[in-house]
């Protein structure tokens, strides 16, 4: 059986066993779960090359899996529901499915692993192969077409720095959630632009714009609704709304405002190299490349103060070799690839 290795990714002349003809297992299913929505894609056994996007049957959406956020049945029930959304659009049954690789936000620990891959073992047949990953893997697989080297930033309502070695060490900073410190998040940067407001209005800070243009977004009136509006529901998500109304003000030069946006980036930075000089990804004399694997909105290019470009500077004065990839796939495509990755390591 010849099979040759195209950019960096599989090419099969042949099927993987029990793969892709007769009826048998043909399907791989690739999962982000993320604290705002879960998305699970069908991914045929099928060749493909690199210079080709990975084929996808059908996609489904649902909403947060993370068991931190809603417990452990809620977020049983989400994934289900997900991935038998995805089946049923693909009109295909769970018997078709050969893989799973589920990517959740909230496994942090072996334990995590083992609580899902059982739960795994009840849905499907004995001869489903499965990964439970955090759903950073999955987004740097994503930026990797599967394959496992590199670091990934994420910075969306949460942020979380996660890298691995070519021999498969591998080590993350942050993404501990807001308590312990996860400044460079967008819950993070709106935290700190809402405390500053109450801070000036307290006469404990400095006057910002953040003031007018929080409350103008929010329709409040004055600083003290803004009790009320946090009491009414401290969802990260909901307050990490306005990163946004923090860049524009930034952008027009209010210091309070472009000092949290520094300082968020600065921690996003750090989590970086801290991944990378724990793995050695940039080698000895610290100028060896890597991919660096950039994902979330927060990191998004905006017009004058752009947070992920600040971000690969700050990285790339310590790291000149940092190679930025903006990933072409979703996280999910990245889970299924991820899973096709182990399944073709698993055949050798
Ligand atoms: N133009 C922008 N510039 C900076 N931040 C932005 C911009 N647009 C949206 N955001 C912020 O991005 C964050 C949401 O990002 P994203 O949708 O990638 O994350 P998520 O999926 O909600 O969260 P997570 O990845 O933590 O599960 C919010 O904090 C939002 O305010």
């Amino acid at each position: 059986m010849k099979r040759e290795r195209k950019g960096e990714i599989w090419d099969f002349e042949h099927e993987l066993p029990g793969g892709s003809g007769g009826g048998g297992q043909r399907l791989i299913l690739g999962l982000d779960g993320g604290t705002t929505k879960t998305i699970c894609v069908c991914m045929p056994i099928i060749p493909f090359t690199a210079n080709h996007s990975p084929p996808v049957y059908a996609r489904a959406v649902a909403g947060c899996s993370n068991h931190n956020s809603v417990g452990e049945t809620a977020a049983r029930e989400t994934l289900e529901q997900v991935m038998a959304e995805a089946l049923s659009k693909s009109g295909c049954s769970r018997a078709a499915v050969r893989a799973v690789c589920l990517a959740v936000a909230g496994v942090n620990h072996p334990t995590d692993q083992q609580r899902i891959l059982d739960w795994l073992s009840d849905i499907f047949p004995n001869d489903v192969e499965y990964y439970v990953e955090n759903d950073a893997v999955a987004a740097l697989a994503s930026g990797t077409m599967g394959k496992l080297h590199g670091c990934v930033l994420i910075a969306g309502t949460g942020t979380i720095a996660y890298g691995y070695t070519e021999d498969g060490r591998e080590a993350r900073a942050s993404g501990a959630g807001p308590i312990l410190g996860d400044w460079g998040s967008g819950y993070g940067i709106a935290a700190k632009a809402l405390t500053s407001v109450i801070r000036a209005y307290d006469g404990r800070g400095p006057e910002t714009m953040l003031t007018c243009s929080i409350l103008h977004e929010l329709q409040l009136s004055s600083p003290d609704e803004l009790i009320g509006w946090t009491y009414a529901d401290p969802s990260w998500a909901r307050i990490a709304t306005l990163v946004p109304v923090v860049v524009s003000c930034a952008e027009v030069g209010d210091q309070v405002a472009n000092d949290i946006l520094l300082h968020a980036v600065q921690e996003l930075a750090s989590s970086v190299k801290a991944v990378v000089h724990r793995l050695g990804l940039c080698g000895k004399d610290g100028k060896d490349s890597f991919p660096l694997v950039m994902v979330g909105n927060v990191l998004e290019a905006n017009k004058r103060w752009d947070i992920g470009k600040e971000v690969i500077r700050c990285i790339s004065k310590d790291f000149p070799g940092t190679r930025l990839v903006r990933p072409k796939v979703e996280p999910a495509v990245g889970a299924a690839l991820l899973a096709w990755n182990y399944l073709i390591e698993q055949y050798h």
